[in-house]
């Protein structure tokens, strides 16, 4: 697949602050300046579609269109295998209008009963929209258990109910560092850098390996 260039800007079609740090942070090796949709004061658009996909390509077309820039839209969410994959693509709506995520797991827990099953997986697709119309998209997927209390202050949404698969901490409870070398993020990331630059990704994620290498030397 022959993508258009990114170029030197670009946008976060995103009102969420802990989506827009961690896509910074992924984006940080590139030198790309990346300004939110919030910052840029655009309005929020209604999330219409039924499938992250078609959230996330609305999303990032909205901002294209409004900026002329390229812009990066990220819709993602918690499928929760007990729930049928709910709460998904409303992941965000269960919080409320407050984005109360402490009501919004206490649902999730609430929903689960005493089922046996905790299982959930973290979706999330991240969407490329230039001002042309040409749109990108890419899926990442990290399967974890759900656990009540929720652990830990760090990260965002439902990140303290979550312990991914292999590991005893939870999102919530991680460095971030450690988040984003395994997250659904990380993961739709590493493909759509795999698609922008085959050849110069590598160098880059690399880089980013090296990095987080440095910092979790047990890694
Ligand atoms: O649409 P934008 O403006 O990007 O922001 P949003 O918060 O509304 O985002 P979504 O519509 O994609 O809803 C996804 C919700 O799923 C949750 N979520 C997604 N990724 C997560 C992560 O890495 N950790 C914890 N929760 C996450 C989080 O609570 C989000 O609000
Ligand atoms: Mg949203």
């Amino acid at each position: 697949m022959s993508l258009p260039p990114l170029g030197d800007k670009i946008v976060i079609a995103s009102h969420n602050n802990g989506k827009v740090g961690e896509i910074g942070a992924l984006l940080a090796p590139w030198g790309i300046m990346v300004r939110s949709a919030a910052q840029l004061g655009l309005v929020e658009p209604e999330e219409t579609a039924s499938t992250f996909a078609g959230n996330a390509e609305l999303k990032a077309r909205a901002a294209a269109r409004a900026t002329g820039l390229p812009a990066l839209a990220d819709d993602s969410g918690l499928a929760v295998t007990a729930l049928g994959g709910n709460p998904g693509i409303y992941s965000a709506r269960w919080a409320g209008p407050e984005k109360d995520f402490g009501l919004a797991m206490e649902k999730v827990n609430a929903a689960l009963g005493k089922s046996s099953d905790r299982s959930a997986v973290f979706i999330c697709v991240l969407c490329l929209a230039w001002p042309d119309g040409n749109t990108a998209c890419f899926e990442g997927r990290v399967a974890g258990n759900l656990v009540w209390p929720p652990r830990g202050k760090r990260g965002f949404g439902y990140d303290p109910m979550f312990v991914p698969k292999g590991h005893e901490l939870s999102f919530g409870e991680m460095e971030p560092a450690r988040k984003h070398a395994m997250s659904h993020r990380a993961q739709a990331f590493s493909k759509l850098v795999a698609a922008i630059a085959p050849n110069g990704g590598k160098a880059k994620r690399e880089e980013t390996d090296d990095a987080i290498r440095r910092t979790h030397p047990e890694r």
